[in-house]
């Protein structure tokens, strides 16, 4: 049976406004999911009630059919990489490694200019560096299934490409649910594509969808 983390009949209202009304995403081991919208739409409050970290009115969270509403209990299952900092900044690179079970010389075998930065506290690596740390332990740890909310955003070109290998050598025992705003690494990473609009989750295909829905500006008005 395939491994497949399935998310749906998740409503999300704040303040009587509805943000989430009608939800379905799935994410197989194997694949890497992308999940596009404009700003506000709603795509960390998704991956926030995926993970089981935000309360929601109403949801279904489950890995192959077992339902799992409070994942973040499980990161052996799940993990959930935010959109802000969220290792302490006191903690040496070593340490941080130790924590996700990483071998330092893995990272050094991929990464040589860390090499000389485990002893290092994240506060005081550049806030590149400090999300490539955190962006690479969280592809690397051992879990079956990764949220990730803006992996690429604030990194250098060379990088992303450089974690891009990285995940895509993680997909083949992973399965990775991704957002970002650097909408063509998604296009390049995702075997499939949902587009967040207006509550729903819009299966994409191809790039005319994503103008049809008012995500990218039709080419011929570029
Ligand atoms: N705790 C909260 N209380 C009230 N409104 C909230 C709260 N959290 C999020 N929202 C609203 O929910 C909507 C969705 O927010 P969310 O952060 O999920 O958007 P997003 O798609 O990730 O946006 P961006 O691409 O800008 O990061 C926004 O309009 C936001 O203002």
């Amino acid at each position: 049976m395939k491994n497949v983390l399935a998310a749906d009949g998740i409503q999300l209202s704040f303040n009587g406004r509805r943000i989430l009304s009608d939800i379905y995403i799935q994410c197989e081991v194997g694949q890497v999911t992308g999940l596009l919208g404009r700003n506000g739409c709603g795509k960390s409050c998704l991956l926030n009630i995926v993970y089981g970290s935000f309360p929601c009115q109403d949801k279904s969270v489950r890995i192959n059919h077992t339902s799992f509403p409070a994942a973040f209990q499980r990161p052996d299952l799940l993990r959930y990489l935010p959109q802000h900092n969220f290792i302490p900044k006191q903690f040496t690179l070593k340490r941080v490694l130790a924590d996700f079970g990483i071998a330092p010389s893995a990272l050094e075998e991929e990464f040589p200019e860390y090499a000389r930065l485990q002893n290092t506290a994240l506060g005081n690596l550049s806030s590149g560096q400090r999300r490539f740390v955190e962006v690479y332990c969280i592809l690397k740890s051992e879990t079956r299934f990764v949220l990730l909310d803006e992996p690429f955003s604030f990194l250098a070109p060379i990088q992303v490409e450089r974690l891009k290998k990285v995940l895509n050598a993680e997909k083949q025992h992973k399965g990775f649910l991704i957002t970002d705003h650097m909408y063509p690494h998604i296009l390049d990473v995702a075997d499939q594509l949902y587009l967040l609009k207006n509550g729903k989750a819009h299966a994409v295909t191809q790039q005319s969808d994503l103008e049809f829905l008012g995500y990218l500006r039709p080419a011929h008005h570029q």
